[in-house]
């Protein structure tokens, strides 16, 4: 591949802006030509509003944030041409203007020529000229292209709400005659009455090619026009009656929801609400579609076949079968239990039988649209009649990640180009469509509440459930920056990060994620001394195995009776270890594999949950805190995360608040991890503190209660040992963890860093 040198490439981009600039007189002035004299733009009318300028005859000074200049007789006039081919192509040149703004920006800047001649002798009253402007539209300025655009999008079942990307003076009248009009002086933003959406769209078809409108897709506007469906509470009582008589009322709202919908359904409660139940009261409402089949995490196959046991009595044991491994027949059992990785392998087996109620738990599973395992389910719903997916925390990351779900529960929404451009701000780019990211995302809440998806949250429907809170602890950085080494490549980490980008930079982060594992273990474990004397029972969390081992080691030191569940421990063992951790007053700690236990138990023995390590998942997260914050709990629970400053730790709780901002625009987060009060006295200002609310300490002291207060530096030749053996331990381990990483499908997490 050959290079260019950048006088080369300044030379090109010079050619390509000629180029451009010539084809922009050709369209103007076949636009004109086939307008006879009346082309005008809107620039004039928007320009009068942004200035308060508005006596037409007035000649404009010449500022830069214009991109076109008409003359001023035409200023006032708004052309009513229809778009014509040339209007069409203009706005794809303008677009493309629009992207070489930067460009040229830069190449004025640096005190460049002018790019390319203007042509006609550079007449500036009668021919456009560039600008190269700021970035930064002010309300009321132009927009480059000259056209604006106006986005509509649900923001209640019958409201919809107007966005639009510029100032245009007749836009803004015809909003002020729409009879259901509201505007929104904080946000600048209108909204109107279902009522009025065809008038509005009429009215702003008018002001084209200069307001380019995007309208509700007709989807979205019939399902909001639907009359709503009343669910009937007289179903409950074709329910088994020993499951229907616990419901709690919320559940039993959700039932007859779901049964209204059909059974096609995604009830998204928080975690903890008691989802199973709803779903097996909607699958035995619908026991004449059986046979049921359950798709579930392996080490949750066995509670779902305890559950149905204790639930549905009037289903024989005989009906129910657990499948377990891949040489195990799949019979004609009514009830099929079995994990997502046996559902792939026995696919067309499960085909053949034909289940007419599924349900799927922890649908997140499904959210990558391309893996095995979603096209197998989507195989086996497409047959189905019912259809109930189950997950607190259906989207990990971004909107994208619910489109496949919602194609399990209604085929016929939307298909995915639809899908991504509306509400993932889908767009072609260098590698393909991207549909990393995210848009119109209050209409995407109002249709998921509307009809596909059931999302309560622990504050509305359980006020008495026992409170949670969170504090962050920072960790003793005496324990922490042991030895110089440690500090260099920490230090170095950080440097790479900053000036790493993509693939490049996940790498690194993944790394200094490992990294920072080994470094915070010993001040992890010094933590943990502390609180077994408290005498509470707790869980902790961690990722690595060289912090799950260091834990391990610390707890079997102190002679504290714990469990232990991480990827490797049986599912028959898991159940086992809960139960030891849920009823044995002795047993005081289960230390958990925050990717292999984040759901599917319950642990509401627990009155602290630890962080060692975080995730860059705000779900998995708030999963977590859910084992012991759920139905069952009677204290209150306190989460603590353990934090390093100037580590991995850093960005990724950066990460976490990015992506819960997302995600609770859609409804389905309702967590703010930053939301914690810190017990460890900041030492510099560091990012983690940025984030500590209520208050940021400037204090070099330990504060009161600080987790400072109880560490005592060590030895630095007993540094050095640990620093021996976590050398190594960092040899052995590191690949693995890293795979291990990789292998949790959420990867793609890593592709919306934003650092
Ligand atoms: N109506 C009820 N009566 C008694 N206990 C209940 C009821 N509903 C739920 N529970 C209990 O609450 C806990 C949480 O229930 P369940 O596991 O169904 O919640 P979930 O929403 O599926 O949670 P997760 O998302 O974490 O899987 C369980 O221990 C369950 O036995």
């Amino acid at each position: 591949m050959s290079t260019c040198s950048s006088s080369e490439i300044a030379e090109k981009k010079r050619i390509a802006l000629a180029k451009l600039q010539a084809k922009k007189s050709q369209l103007l002035a076949s636009a004109s030509t086939s307008n006879g004299n009346s082309t005008t733009t809107a620039t004039g009318a928007l320009q009068q509003s942004s200035n308060g300028n508005s006596n037409p005859k007035q000649p404009q000074a010449k500022s830069p944030l214009n991109f076109y200049r008409s003359p001023p007789a035409a200023q006032n006039k708004i052309s009513r041409i229809g778009p014509t081919s040339g209007d069409n192509k203009s706005s794809s040149f303008l677009n493309a203007l629009k992207a070489i703004k930067q460009t040229s920006a830069r190449e004025l800047s640096r005190g460049a020529a002018h790019p390319y001649q203007r042509p006609n002798g550079g007449n500036e009253r009668s021919r456009p000229t560039l600008s190269l402007g700021s970035d930064k539209e002010k309300p009321g300025t132009v927009q480059l292209g000259n056209s604006i655009t106006c986005n509509l999008y649900m923001v209640s079942t019958h409201r919809f709400a107007v966005h639009t990307t510029g100032y245009h003076e007749k836009l803004v009248a015809v909003f002020k005659n729409m009879p259901t009009k509201s505007y929104e002086s904080q946000t600048r933003i209108w909204s109107f009455d279902l009522s009025d959406y065809q008038s509005l769209e009429t009215h702003a078809a008018d002001l084209k090619p200069y307001v380019h409108m995007v309208g509700i897709p007709k989807k979205v506007m019939d399902l909001c026009r639907q009359p709503p469906i009343v669910p009937e509470r007289s179903v409950l009582a074709s329910i088994e009656p020993k499951l229907a008589d616990q419901l709690m009322p919320f559940q039993q709202d959700g039932v007859c929801f779901s049964i209204a919908q059909k059974g096609r359904i995604m009830i998204c409660d928080e975690m903890g609400l008691g989802k199973t139940y709803q779903a097996l009261a909607v699958a035995d409402y619908f026991k004449d579609d059986w046979p049921l089949l359950v798709c579930t995490t392996a080490s949750t196959r066995d509670s779902w076949a305890k559950h149905i046991m204790d639930l549905l009595p009037r289903v024989p044991i005989h009906y129910v079968q657990v499948l377990n491994n891949n040489q195990q027949y799949v019979g004609e059992a009514k009830v099929l239990i079995t994990s997502y990785n046996m559902m792939e392998r026995h696919e067309d087996k499960l085909m053949q039988r034909k289940y007419g109620f599924i349900i799927f738990d922890e649908s997140h599973t499904l959210k990558n649209s391309k893996a095995k395992c979603t096209t197998t389910a989507k195989r086996l719903t497409d047959q189905a009649k019912r259809v109930v997916l189950l997950s607190g925390t259906p989207a990990l990351s971004r909107p994208l990640e619910l489109f496949s779900q919602l194609q399990m529960v209604d085929s016929k929404f939307m298909n995915f180009m639809e899908f991504t451009t509306r509400y993932c701000d889908g767009k072609q780019s260098t590698f393909g469509w991207d549909a990393s990211g995210q848009s119109n995302l209050e209409e995407l809440k109002v249709i998921l509440n509307l009809k596909y998806m059931l999302r309560r949250t622990k504050m509305e429907v359980l006020p008495q459930l026992a409170e949670k809170n969170r504090e962050t602890v920072v960790l003793d950085p005496a324990l922490v920056w042991t030895n110089d080494e440690t500090k260099d490549t920490l230090d170095a980490f950080n440097k790479e990060l900053k000036t790493s980008k993509g693939r490049a930079m996940e790498e690194i982060l993944l790394r200094f994620y490992a990294r920072t594992a080994e470094v915070k273990s010993r001040a992890v474990c010094a933590y943990i001394k502390t609180l077994v004397k408290e005498q509470k029972k707790f869980i902790i969390f961690a990722h690595h195995r060289v912090m799950m081992d260091a834990i391990s080691d610390c707890l079997s030191g102190l002679k504290v009776h714990y469990i232990r569940i991480d990827g490797q421990t049986r599912s028959d063992l898991r159940s086992d270890s809960v139960d030891t951790f849920q009823k044995k007053s002795s047993c005081k700690v289960a230390l958990l594999s925050l990717k292999a236990c984040n759901s599917g138990i319950t642990l509401t023995a627990a009155e602290i949950i630890v962080f060692a390590e975080l995730d860059w998942n705000p779900s998995t997260l708030a999963q977590a805190e859910s084992r012991a914050h759920r139905i069952g709990q009677t204290k209150p629970v306190i989460c603590r995360y353990l934090m390093a400053h100037n580590t991995a730790d850093d960005t990724i709780w950066n990460m976490l608040k990015n992506k819960q901002e997302v995600l609770s625009k859609v409804g389905i987060f309702a967590e703010n991890l930053q939301k914690a009060t810190h017990t460890a006295a900041p030492t510099s200002s560091h990012k983690i503190e940025e984030y500590f609310s209520p208050s940021k300490s400037t204090s070099l002291k330990p504060e009161n209660n600080s987790i400072k207060q109880y560490f005592t530096a060590a030895p630095v030749n007993e540094h050095r040992e640990k620093n021996n053996n976590v050398e190594k331990a960092k040899e052995n381990k590191a690949e693995s963890d890293i795979a291990a990483f990789f292998n949790d499908d959420d990867d793609e997490a890593f592709l919306d860093l934003d650092i």
